[in-house]
Protein backbone atom coordinates (compact mmCIF):
# COMPACT_ATOMS: atom_id res chain seq x y z
CA UNK A 1 0.00 0.00 0.00
CA UNK A 2 1.33 3.53 -0.98
CA UNK A 3 1.35 6.04 1.66
CA UNK A 4 1.84 3.93 4.93
CA UNK A 5 1.60 6.78 7.18
CA UNK A 6 -0.57 9.82 5.82
CA UNK A 7 -0.69 13.18 6.95
CA UNK A 8 -3.36 13.70 9.33
CA UNK A 9 -5.82 16.60 8.02
CA UNK A 10 -8.90 18.47 9.15
CA UNK A 11 -11.65 20.45 8.23
CA UNK A 12 -13.01 23.48 10.28
CA UNK A 13 -16.20 25.15 9.46
CA UNK A 14 -16.84 28.42 9.98
CA UNK A 15 -18.54 27.86 13.06
CA UNK A 16 -16.46 25.96 14.60
CA UNK A 17 -17.02 22.17 14.29
CA UNK A 18 -14.46 19.53 13.25
CA UNK A 19 -14.00 16.74 10.90
CA UNK A 20 -10.92 14.59 10.22
CA UNK A 21 -9.27 12.99 7.99
CA UNK A 22 -6.17 12.57 6.05
CA UNK A 23 -4.31 13.98 3.19
CA UNK A 24 -4.72 12.53 -0.01
CA UNK A 25 -0.91 11.27 -1.22
CA UNK A 26 1.80 13.18 0.34
CA UNK A 27 0.73 16.64 0.37
CA UNK A 28 0.94 19.43 2.76
CA UNK A 29 -1.31 22.86 3.09
CA UNK A 30 -4.66 24.27 3.93
CA UNK A 31 -7.55 25.28 1.35
CA UNK A 32 -10.28 27.68 2.13
CA UNK A 33 -13.38 27.99 0.19
CA UNK A 34 -17.38 27.22 1.11
CA UNK A 35 -17.91 23.66 1.49
CA UNK A 36 -20.41 21.65 -0.18
CA UNK A 37 -21.45 18.47 -1.33
CA UNK A 38 -22.20 16.90 -4.87
CA UNK A 39 -24.46 13.47 -5.13
CA UNK A 40 -22.96 12.53 -8.15
CA UNK A 41 -22.01 8.55 -8.62
CA UNK A 42 -19.70 9.49 -11.62
CA UNK A 43 -18.46 12.78 -13.02
CA UNK A 44 -15.91 13.62 -10.83
CA UNK A 45 -13.08 14.83 -13.17
CA UNK A 46 -16.08 16.71 -15.01
CA UNK A 47 -17.29 18.57 -11.23
CA UNK A 48 -13.25 19.49 -10.17
CA UNK A 49 -12.98 21.57 -13.50
CA UNK A 50 -16.16 23.05 -13.59
CA UNK A 51 -16.14 26.87 -13.52
CA UNK A 52 -18.98 27.34 -11.60
CA UNK A 53 -17.41 25.87 -8.87
CA UNK A 54 -14.54 28.29 -8.31
CA UNK A 55 -13.93 29.24 -4.68
CA UNK A 56 -15.76 26.09 -3.13
CA UNK A 57 -14.12 22.88 -0.89
CA UNK A 58 -16.23 19.71 -2.83
CA UNK A 59 -17.62 16.91 -0.51
CA UNK A 60 -18.26 13.80 -3.01
CA UNK A 61 -21.27 11.85 -1.39
CA UNK A 62 -19.81 8.93 -3.64
CA UNK A 63 -18.00 6.45 -1.38
CA UNK A 64 -15.13 6.09 -3.49
CA UNK A 65 -13.70 8.91 -5.75
CA UNK A 66 -10.57 8.22 -8.22
CA UNK A 67 -11.36 4.47 -9.07
CA UNK A 68 -12.02 5.01 -12.42
CA UNK A 69 -8.93 7.53 -13.04
CA UNK A 70 -8.85 10.52 -15.48
CA UNK A 71 -9.42 11.13 -19.32
CA UNK A 72 -8.23 14.69 -21.37
CA UNK A 73 -11.76 14.62 -22.76
CA UNK A 74 -13.91 14.61 -19.41
CA UNK A 75 -12.77 17.53 -18.10
CA UNK A 76 -14.96 21.00 -18.65
CA UNK A 77 -12.15 23.45 -18.36
CA UNK A 78 -8.65 23.93 -18.55
CA UNK A 79 -7.94 23.14 -15.22
CA UNK A 80 -9.39 22.27 -11.55
CA UNK A 81 -11.67 24.89 -10.12
CA UNK A 82 -12.79 23.67 -6.65
CA UNK A 83 -10.57 25.17 -4.52
CA UNK A 84 -10.11 21.50 -2.18
CA UNK A 85 -11.62 17.94 -2.19
CA UNK A 86 -13.20 16.33 0.53
CA UNK A 87 -13.94 12.52 0.49
CA UNK A 88 -14.34 9.28 2.09
CA UNK A 89 -12.33 6.82 0.06
CA UNK A 90 -9.69 8.05 -2.27
CA UNK A 91 -8.51 5.88 -4.18
CA UNK A 92 -4.74 5.07 -5.41
CA UNK A 93 -5.20 2.35 -7.94
CA UNK A 94 -7.77 2.88 -11.00
CA UNK A 95 -8.98 1.00 -13.52
CA UNK A 96 -10.69 1.67 -16.86
CA UNK A 97 -9.75 1.12 -20.37
CA UNK A 98 -10.41 4.32 -21.39
CA UNK A 99 -8.49 6.15 -18.65
CA UNK A 100 -4.87 7.97 -19.00
CA UNK A 101 -3.62 8.50 -15.47
CA UNK A 102 -4.45 8.32 -11.93
CA UNK A 103 -6.69 11.12 -10.17
CA UNK A 104 -4.11 11.48 -7.63
CA UNK A 105 -1.75 12.75 -10.74
CA UNK A 106 -4.68 14.86 -11.56
CA UNK A 107 -4.58 16.63 -8.72
CA UNK A 108 -1.01 16.58 -8.15
CA UNK A 109 -0.93 18.42 -11.83
CA UNK A 110 -2.97 21.12 -10.65
CA UNK A 111 -1.59 21.36 -6.84
CA UNK A 112 -4.98 20.51 -5.30
CA UNK A 113 -5.36 19.44 -1.33
CA UNK A 114 -7.47 16.74 -1.25
CA UNK A 115 -8.76 15.16 2.44
CA UNK A 116 -9.79 11.27 2.17
CA UNK A 117 -11.04 9.16 4.92
CA UNK A 118 -13.81 11.52 5.90
CA UNK A 119 -16.81 10.67 7.28
CA UNK A 120 -18.51 12.67 4.46
CA UNK A 121 -22.28 11.08 5.64
CA UNK A 122 -22.12 12.74 8.86
CA UNK A 123 -20.54 16.11 7.47
CA UNK A 124 -23.29 16.19 4.55
CA UNK A 125 -25.85 15.83 7.08
CA UNK A 126 -24.29 18.70 8.92
CA UNK A 127 -24.31 20.79 6.04
CA UNK A 128 -27.39 19.54 5.03
CA UNK A 129 -28.89 20.65 8.46
CA UNK A 130 -26.80 23.85 8.77
CA UNK A 131 -26.66 25.29 5.61
CA UNK A 132 -23.38 26.09 2.88
CA UNK A 133 -20.57 27.88 5.11
CA UNK A 134 -17.10 28.18 4.30
CA UNK A 135 -14.57 25.79 5.49
CA UNK A 136 -11.06 25.35 5.16
CA UNK A 137 -9.35 22.19 5.28
CA UNK A 138 -5.32 21.45 6.36
CA UNK A 139 -2.76 19.23 7.57
CA UNK A 140 -1.81 22.45 10.12
CA UNK A 141 -3.88 19.92 12.42
CA UNK A 142 -2.16 21.65 15.74
CA UNK A 143 -3.01 25.38 14.61
CA UNK A 144 -6.53 25.94 14.92
CA UNK A 145 -6.84 28.55 16.66
CA UNK A 146 -4.49 29.99 13.40
CA UNK A 147 -7.02 28.71 10.90
CA UNK A 148 -9.95 30.25 12.53
CA UNK A 149 -8.22 33.76 12.29
CA UNK A 150 -7.97 33.19 8.58
CA UNK A 151 -10.85 31.51 7.99
CA UNK A 152 -12.77 34.77 9.50
CA UNK A 153 -11.33 36.43 6.65
CA UNK A 154 -12.53 34.97 4.06
CA UNK A 155 -15.42 36.62 1.77
CA UNK A 156 -19.17 34.98 2.07
CA UNK A 157 -20.41 33.42 -1.25
CA UNK A 158 -23.07 35.95 -1.01
CA UNK A 159 -22.39 39.33 -3.26
CA UNK A 160 -18.67 37.42 -4.23
CA UNK A 161 -18.64 38.43 -7.96
CA UNK A 162 -16.15 35.29 -9.18
CA UNK A 163 -16.98 35.30 -12.86
CA UNK A 164 -14.13 37.50 -13.99
CA UNK A 165 -11.68 34.98 -11.91
CA UNK A 166 -12.46 32.47 -14.26
CA UNK A 167 -13.40 34.03 -17.91
CA UNK A 168 -11.49 34.28 -20.94
CA UNK A 169 -9.35 36.90 -21.48
CA UNK A 170 -9.19 37.13 -25.07
CA UNK A 171 -12.21 35.99 -27.45
CA UNK A 172 -11.97 33.03 -28.85
CA UNK A 173 -13.66 30.68 -31.21
CA UNK A 174 -15.40 27.42 -31.25
CA UNK A 175 -16.40 24.88 -33.76
CA UNK A 176 -16.49 24.77 -37.41
CA UNK A 177 -16.26 28.18 -39.00
CA UNK A 178 -18.56 27.37 -41.98
CA UNK A 179 -21.05 26.27 -39.50
CA UNK A 180 -24.88 27.24 -40.86
CA UNK A 181 -25.32 29.55 -37.88
CA UNK A 182 -22.93 31.97 -35.61
CA UNK A 183 -23.46 32.23 -31.70
CA UNK A 184 -22.07 34.94 -29.22
CA UNK A 185 -21.43 33.17 -25.70
CA UNK A 186 -20.39 35.12 -22.64
CA UNK A 187 -18.22 33.36 -20.69
CA UNK A 188 -18.65 33.85 -17.37
CA UNK A 189 -17.46 30.55 -16.06
CA UNK A 190 -18.46 28.41 -19.54
CA UNK A 191 -18.42 24.81 -19.16
CA UNK A 192 -16.53 23.33 -22.64
CA UNK A 193 -19.54 20.77 -22.83
CA UNK A 194 -22.01 23.70 -23.36
CA UNK A 195 -19.95 24.71 -26.17
CA UNK A 196 -19.52 21.39 -27.49
CA UNK A 197 -23.40 21.16 -27.49
CA UNK A 198 -24.39 24.25 -29.34
CA UNK A 199 -21.50 23.60 -31.77
CA UNK A 200 -22.75 20.09 -32.80
CA UNK A 201 -25.69 21.83 -33.50
CA UNK A 202 -24.36 23.27 -37.06
CA UNK A 203 -23.10 26.45 -34.85
CA UNK A 204 -20.09 28.46 -34.63
CA UNK A 205 -19.49 29.93 -31.30
CA UNK A 206 -17.76 33.44 -30.35
CA UNK A 207 -16.66 33.09 -26.64
CA UNK A 208 -16.40 36.63 -24.83
CA UNK A 209 -14.47 37.89 -21.86
CA UNK A 210 -17.21 38.63 -19.08
CA UNK A 211 -17.14 42.36 -19.44
CA UNK A 212 -17.76 42.84 -23.14
CA UNK A 213 -19.99 44.73 -24.37
CA UNK A 214 -22.56 44.49 -26.88
CA UNK A 215 -21.12 45.86 -29.52
CA UNK A 216 -18.30 43.70 -29.06
CA UNK A 217 -20.90 40.47 -29.45
CA UNK A 218 -22.76 42.01 -32.40
CA UNK A 219 -20.15 42.98 -34.41
CA UNK A 220 -19.44 38.93 -34.86
CA UNK A 221 -22.82 38.96 -36.46
CA UNK A 222 -24.27 36.22 -34.61
CA UNK A 223 -27.60 34.15 -35.07
CA UNK A 224 -28.34 34.14 -31.42
CA UNK A 225 -26.62 34.91 -28.15
CA UNK A 226 -25.96 33.16 -24.99
CA UNK A 227 -25.02 33.53 -21.70
CA UNK A 228 -22.94 30.61 -19.48
CA UNK A 229 -22.91 29.13 -16.47
CA UNK A 230 -20.23 30.12 -14.00
CA UNK A 231 -19.24 30.72 -9.87
CA UNK A 232 -20.16 33.39 -7.57
CA UNK A 233 -23.55 35.45 -6.71
CA UNK A 234 -25.73 36.65 -9.75
CA UNK A 235 -26.23 39.90 -8.21
CA UNK A 236 -22.47 41.88 -8.49
CA UNK A 237 -22.17 40.50 -12.28
CA UNK A 238 -23.84 44.37 -13.31
CA UNK A 239 -21.97 44.35 -16.98
CA UNK A 240 -23.64 41.27 -17.86
CA UNK A 241 -27.14 42.08 -16.82
CA UNK A 242 -26.98 45.52 -18.78
CA UNK A 243 -25.64 43.02 -21.79
CA UNK A 244 -28.70 40.97 -21.36
CA UNK A 245 -30.73 43.59 -21.39
CA UNK A 246 -29.29 44.91 -24.69
CA UNK A 247 -30.56 41.34 -26.11
CA UNK A 248 -33.67 41.39 -24.88
CA UNK A 249 -34.27 45.01 -25.90
CA UNK A 250 -33.69 44.36 -29.61
CA UNK A 251 -35.53 40.53 -29.23
CA UNK A 252 -32.57 38.70 -30.53
CA UNK A 253 -32.24 35.42 -29.70
CA UNK A 254 -30.77 34.48 -25.95
CA UNK A 255 -30.58 31.73 -24.03
CA UNK A 256 -29.25 31.30 -20.53
CA UNK A 257 -27.77 28.35 -18.28
CA UNK A 258 -27.60 28.64 -14.84
CA UNK A 259 -25.58 31.81 -13.94
CA UNK A 260 -26.87 32.91 -17.38
CA UNK A 261 -30.49 32.24 -16.09
CA UNK A 262 -29.98 34.00 -13.10
CA UNK A 263 -28.46 37.01 -14.56
CA UNK A 264 -31.20 37.28 -17.35
CA UNK A 265 -33.83 36.43 -14.50
CA UNK A 266 -31.78 40.02 -12.94
CA UNK A 267 -32.24 42.05 -16.00
CA UNK A 268 -35.97 41.44 -15.99
CA UNK A 269 -35.56 42.39 -12.67
CA UNK A 270 -36.17 39.63 -10.63
CA UNK A 271 -34.29 39.13 -7.09
CA UNK A 272 -32.12 36.26 -6.63
CA UNK A 273 -31.03 34.89 -3.11
CA UNK A 274 -28.49 32.41 -1.54
CA UNK A 275 -30.13 29.03 -0.87
CA UNK A 276 -29.43 27.11 2.07
CA UNK A 277 -27.69 24.85 0.46
CA UNK A 278 -28.02 24.54 -2.92
CA UNK A 279 -28.51 21.84 -5.47
CA UNK A 280 -25.49 19.77 -6.48
CA UNK A 281 -26.08 16.23 -8.20
CA UNK A 282 -27.25 14.02 -11.32
CA UNK A 283 -30.19 13.21 -10.72
CA UNK A 284 -32.46 16.13 -9.74
CA UNK A 285 -36.31 16.08 -10.73
CA UNK A 286 -37.26 18.56 -12.63
CA UNK A 287 -41.10 19.70 -13.86
CA UNK A 288 -41.71 20.71 -17.48
CA UNK A 289 -44.40 23.26 -16.95
CA UNK A 290 -45.37 23.86 -20.81
CA UNK A 291 -45.29 20.09 -21.83
CA UNK A 292 -46.30 17.90 -18.30
CA UNK A 293 -43.20 16.01 -18.60
CA UNK A 294 -40.76 15.16 -16.19
CA UNK A 295 -36.65 14.96 -16.92
CA UNK A 296 -33.61 13.90 -14.84
CA UNK A 297 -31.05 16.76 -14.91
CA UNK A 298 -27.81 17.45 -13.87
CA UNK A 299 -27.31 20.81 -11.88
CA UNK A 300 -24.66 23.11 -9.50
CA UNK A 301 -26.32 25.60 -8.23
CA UNK A 302 -26.03 27.89 -4.54
CA UNK A 303 -28.18 30.81 -5.84
CA UNK A 304 -31.99 30.79 -6.94
CA UNK A 305 -34.63 33.20 -8.38
CA UNK A 306 -36.94 34.37 -6.67
CA UNK A 307 -40.71 32.30 -8.03
CA UNK A 308 -43.14 34.75 -6.29
CA UNK A 309 -41.44 37.40 -8.59
CA UNK A 310 -41.19 35.83 -11.48
CA UNK A 311 -44.94 34.51 -11.44
CA UNK A 312 -46.24 38.06 -10.67
CA UNK A 313 -43.85 39.41 -14.04
CA UNK A 314 -46.01 39.66 -17.23
CA UNK A 315 -43.15 39.67 -19.29
CA UNK A 316 -42.41 35.87 -17.88
CA UNK A 317 -43.52 32.30 -17.81
CA UNK A 318 -41.92 29.91 -15.01
CA UNK A 319 -41.42 27.05 -17.19
CA UNK A 320 -39.66 24.58 -15.72
CA UNK A 321 -39.81 23.68 -11.93
CA UNK A 322 -37.44 22.08 -9.58
CA UNK A 323 -39.50 19.06 -8.05
CA UNK A 324 -37.80 18.56 -4.47
CA UNK A 325 -38.58 22.24 -2.97
CA UNK A 326 -40.86 23.71 -6.24
CA UNK A 327 -37.84 26.41 -6.94
CA UNK A 328 -37.70 27.77 -10.30
CA UNK A 329 -36.10 25.79 -12.78
CA UNK A 330 -36.33 27.52 -16.17
CA UNK A 331 -37.63 30.56 -17.59
CA UNK A 332 -39.62 32.20 -20.66
CA UNK A 333 -40.03 35.85 -21.83
CA UNK A 334 -43.66 36.04 -22.97
CA UNK A 335 -42.95 38.06 -25.95
CA UNK A 336 -39.27 37.89 -26.23
CA UNK A 337 -37.03 35.17 -27.79
CA UNK A 338 -35.22 34.52 -24.69
CA UNK A 339 -35.25 31.66 -22.63
CA UNK A 340 -32.81 30.15 -19.49
CA UNK A 341 -32.56 26.95 -17.16
CA UNK A 342 -31.19 27.14 -13.69
CA UNK A 343 -29.67 23.19 -14.40
CA UNK A 344 -27.24 21.89 -16.94
CA UNK A 345 -28.51 20.04 -20.23
CA UNK A 346 -25.46 19.89 -20.81
CA UNK A 347 -25.10 17.21 -17.96
CA UNK A 348 -21.18 16.15 -17.85
CA UNK A 349 -21.86 14.68 -15.94
CA UNK A 350 -25.56 13.40 -15.55
CA UNK A 351 -28.40 12.64 -17.85
CA UNK A 352 -29.26 14.03 -21.42
CA UNK A 353 -32.62 14.47 -20.68
CA UNK A 354 -32.62 18.14 -21.30
CA UNK A 355 -30.47 18.49 -24.11
CA UNK A 356 -33.80 19.19 -25.88
CA UNK A 357 -32.85 23.00 -24.57
CA UNK A 358 -30.01 23.11 -26.67
CA UNK A 359 -32.82 22.20 -29.80
CA UNK A 360 -34.99 24.69 -28.75
CA UNK A 361 -32.35 27.57 -29.26
CA UNK A 362 -31.56 26.81 -32.69
CA UNK A 363 -35.20 26.52 -33.38
CA UNK A 364 -35.64 30.17 -31.67
CA UNK A 365 -32.68 30.93 -33.76
CA UNK A 366 -34.15 29.69 -37.17
CA UNK A 367 -37.33 31.90 -36.17
N1 LIG B 1 -23.50 26.45 -12.30
C1 LIG B 1 -23.75 27.74 -12.18
O1 LIG B 1 -23.77 28.50 -13.14
C2 LIG B 1 -23.94 28.28 -10.78
C3 LIG B 1 -24.50 29.66 -10.70
C4 LIG B 1 -24.27 30.36 -9.39
N2 LIG B 1 -22.85 30.51 -9.14
C5 LIG B 1 -24.91 29.57 -8.26
O2 LIG B 1 -24.22 28.97 -7.47
O3 LIG B 1 -26.11 29.53 -8.16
Amino acid sequence: MKYQKRQKAIILLADGTIFYGKAVGNKQGTSFGEVCFNTGMTGYQEIFTDPSYFGQLMVTTNAHIGNYGTNTDEVESDSIKIAGLICKNFSYVYSRVDSEGSLEEFLDKNNLLAISDVDTRALVSYIRDHGAMNAVISTEVDNIEGLKKQLAEVPNMEGLELASKVSTKEPYYFGDENATYKVAALDIGIKKNILRNIASRDAYIKVFPYNAKFEDLEAFKPDGYFLSNGPGDPEPLIEAQNLAKEIIKRDLPLFGICLGHQVIARANGISTYKMHNGHRGINHPVKNLVTGKGEITSQNHGFAVNREESEANSDLQVTHVHLNDHTVAGLAMKNKNCFSVQYHPEASPGPHDSSYLFDQFIENIKK
